[in-house]
């Protein structure tokens, strides 16, 4: 039964849909994405990662290399968007070692995958958490994530599966905050502006299971916990707010995070006496630098790094000359599409023959930009390797932010690719054309069904053919309705949930031929 399972998840990955003719440009970009959306497949992870040997009646599981001999069974809990595909690895390679489960999925995904028979599976399947929120279900299956590991020994193993969204699926207010008062507090963080790190912070004080508690209700038994990282430099302390890792941050900046937002003093007082209580609790914090996590292991088995070497490979392979410029890209779409488009000039300038590959790496040493750059030989020795007759291939990738302040409808990723070909047009490139896919490897971008959209040099001059002013709909936030409307939908970039989430991959082409789209 569970074979047939597997194979149902094998052809379901198979069936996402890309697109890949490669006639077209635009065809390519969407290959390439394609290419980096696989390379981060949760359930090929899982299976690459971990394995189990039988050898004179010992049973060993395999975690990236590390090895622990199974005395009793295994016991699986995870959390987060991306979950179900660890699950469905899990589940396989643990086989009769598997004891039981319980996941904590996204609303909607069972169905998605109704080919699944959930129920015949030793791990229980709950879904909740609808648009990424914390609600009644998703407190319901952290409450048996709960239940579950504190019964364990110090014989079992558990598996705790962790990916992006986790801090919604795993929502457990401590002390009298009711499910309502932590929803309204993460709600108007979100609308401050407060980042991932700040938002998380704050959780991590608030939450009887995140910011390592989990992992000590697990003791004493051995807890390996296996992540897909979103979130810039996979830091582990906040990615679905740490559950199993020691808590780095403490009440007095969590206190300092909710000032800076004006929050603290409208705060409930079920909030202010938790965080009073945690301000005068030593047992919360001091376990931070001592060895209470030495049961712990914890594994980060894919982020955006791996999705951009796969998109590096493929662009490769399909002859451009390519370079990953950043994994770390964060900050205001605006001001990414303005960093962008400088970028794309000094490589311009470099087909152009109008400076060397060293001109063009000293211009990006000595680039005024939020970005930061990636591992500097890759960079280094790439760029000098570069050919003028040839077009080349730049990746990037991280989450940048929007401050939606329209009432359309978009996501990040539309609003890029629009706003980079405003600042593309702006500049009238000469001799060069630009193409650029900016999507999210969800498959969605903000509240739409869209991963992303494909920008290019010209975009704003064909728009004005159609009577299109994409400055409007920028303004508006209403990307999706510009890529909608204009040629009929073609470079809005549509695959569904892919079922894996490593924030955003962005492509740039930079061609020398005047070859259209
Ligand atoms: N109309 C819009 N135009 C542009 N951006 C928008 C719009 N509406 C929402 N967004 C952006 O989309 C973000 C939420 O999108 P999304 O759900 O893809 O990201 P997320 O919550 O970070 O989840 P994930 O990390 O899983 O992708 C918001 O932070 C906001 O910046
Ligand atoms: O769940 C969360 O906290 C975010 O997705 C970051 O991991």
């Amino acid at each position: 039964m569970l074979l047939s399972v597997f194979k149902n998840l094998h052809s379901h990955i198979k069936k996402i849909k890309f697109g890949v003719k490669m006639s077209n440009t635009d065809q390519i970009l969407r290959e390439i994405f394609k290419t980096s959306v696989d390379s981060v497949q949760p359930y090929n992870l899982v299976k690459n990662f971990v394995s189990v040997t039988e050898m004179d009646d010992v049973s060993h599981l395999w975690v990236g290399g590390q090895s622990y001999e199974i005395k009793s069974g295994v016991h699986v809990v995870g959390f987060g968007k991306a979950v179900l595909g660890m699950t469905f690895g899990i589940e396989e390679t643990l086989g009769e070692h598997l004891k039981m489960g319980v996941v904590s999925v996204p609303k909607g995904i069972l169905n998605s995958n109704s080919n699944m028979n959930f129920l015949n599976s030793k791990i229980k399947y709950m879904e909740g958490a609808e648009n990424n929120l914390p609600d009644e279900d998703s407190m319901e299956a952290s409450l048996q994530i709960k239940k579950l590991v504190q019964k364990l020994t110090g014989k079992d193993i558990v598996i705790v599966l962790i990916s992006g969204g986790g801090s919604a699926l795993l929502p457990l207010p401590r002390g009298n905050i009711s499910l309502e008062e932590k929803l309204e507090l993460v709600k108007q963080l979100g609308n401050c502006g407060a980042d991932i790190k700040e938002m998380n912070c704050v959780r991590k004080e608030i939450s009887e299971l995140k910011g390592g508690n989990l992992a000590k209700i697990c003791y004493p038994a051995k807890v390996i916990s296996l992540i897909l990282s979103d979130v810039i430099g996979d830091p582990l302390d906040i990615i679905a707010s740490g559950p199993t890792v020691s808590n780095k941050d403490d009440t007095e900046k969590t206190i300092e995070i909710l000032e800076k937002y004006s929050l603290y003093d409208n705060l409930p007082e079920t909030i202010k006496n938790v965080l009073n209580e945690n301000l005068n609790s030593e047992k919360l914090h001091q376990l931070v630098e001592d060895d209470s996590f030495i049961h712990v292991d914890n594994f980060v088995i894919g982020n955006n790094e791996m999705a951009a070497k796969s998109a590096l490979d493929r662009a490769t392979e399909l002859n451009f000359q390519s370079v990953i410029l950043s994994t770390k890209v964060s900050g205001n779409v605006d001001r990414i599409s303005i960093v962008y488009a400088n970028i794309v000039q000094i490589f311009s300038k470099f087909l152009q023959k109008q400076i060397t590959n060293e001109e063009v790496l000293f211009e990006l040493q000595n680039f005024e930009s939020d970005i930061i750059f990636y591992d500097e030989e890759h960079v280094v020795q790439t760029i000098e390797s570069f050919d003028q007759e040839k077009d080349i291939c730049l990746i990037l990738a991280g989450e940048p932010t929007v401050v939606v302040t329209g009432n359309g409808l978009g996501g990040r990723n539309q609003q890029l690719a629009l706003s980079f070909s405003m600042e593309l047009h702006k500049r009238q490139y000469e001799s060069v054309e630009i193409f650029f896919l900016s999507c999210g490897t969800d498959g969605i971008d903000g509240p739409t069904d869209a991963a992303g959209a494909i920008g290019y040099s010209t975009l704003a001059h064909d728009s004005e053919k159609q009577n299109l002013n994409p400055d409007d709909y920028l303004q508006n936030n209403d990307c999706y309705n510009f890529f909608e409307t204009f040629e009929d939908g073609r470079y809005l970039v549509k695959v569904g949930h892919t079922g894996t989430n490593v924030m955003d991959i962005h492509v740039i082409l930079i061609k020398k031929n005047h070859k259209r789209v």
